[in-house]
């Protein structure tokens, strides 16, 4: 059953651009997009701090869902709409003071024993992944492949799910065959030759995620 520690999403957040900055941010939000992601690292806060703040003022304006990855701190001082972190933050965060602030939480896992640890948590979701091979980020471990997804799928139930990593305009419909709630994409969009175009064509196999 999916009773959160943290305010809920729902189970569908839809297609979940996973961008670089603000004008990514903006461009993706005229485009229709309403669940995403700013995903700036290796930065100090202050060296972030004006870009998380247009970012989150940015999601209001288009009441979207926007979750600022690792720079929590920020994302409670600024009121975002959520936060995103990895296995390693969920050490050093203090999850009570984004709980407090009202914030959702997703947290990213790589197999059974982090799904184990993120449920600990109560998440508002959880990403799985790396799905497929990404050229995006280093990842020390090996893709999970479309088989796993699904089983992850089938163990988590009602959560709310996003798949990630090397999900490409062409793979999107077998990943999404799987039931999961939502797919985040990097390269997808942001290397593509016309990203409108594919934004345009990954929203309307994703959509754009329920109220
Ligand atoms: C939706 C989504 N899923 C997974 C990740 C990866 O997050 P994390 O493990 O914190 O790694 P970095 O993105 O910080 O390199 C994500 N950002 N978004
Ligand atoms: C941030 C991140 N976390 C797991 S895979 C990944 C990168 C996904 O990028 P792409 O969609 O280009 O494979
Ligand atoms: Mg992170």
């Amino acid at each position: 059953m999916y009773q959160p520690d943290f305010p809920p999403v729902p189970f569908r957040l839809g297609l979940y651009p996973v961008v670089d900055s603000v004008e990514w941010i903006a461009r993706l939000l005229d485009a229709g997009v309403r669940t995403l992601q700013l995903r700036i690292k290796d930065q100090r806060d202050d060296q972030v701090e004006d870009e998380v703040v247009t970012a989150i003022a940015l999601g209001r304006r288009y009441n979207a869902r926007l979750f600022i990855n690792d720079y929590w701190q920020l994302a409670v001082k600024h009121q975002a709409y959520g936060v995103h972190l990895g296995q390693e933050d969920l050490e050093t965060t203090d999850l009570n003071a984004i709980r407090k602030a009202g914030l959702r939480l997703g947290v990213s896992t790589h197999d059974d024993m982090e799904i184990d640890i993120a449920l600990a948590a109560r998440p508002s979701y959880i990403a799985l992944g790396h799905v497929f091979p990404t050229q995006t980020k280093q990842m020390p471990s090996a893709p999970q492949g479309l088989a796993q997804l699904a089983r992850y799928i089938e163990r988590l139930g009602d959560y709310p799910t996003v798949a990630i990593g090397g999900i490409s305009l062409a793979r999107a419909p077998e990943v999404l065959a799987t039931g999961v709630g939502s797919i985040a994409v990097v390269s997808a969009i942001t290397q593509a030759d016309d990203w409108h175009q594919a934004t345009r064509q990954l929203l309307e196999l994703a959509g754009v995620g329920d109220e």
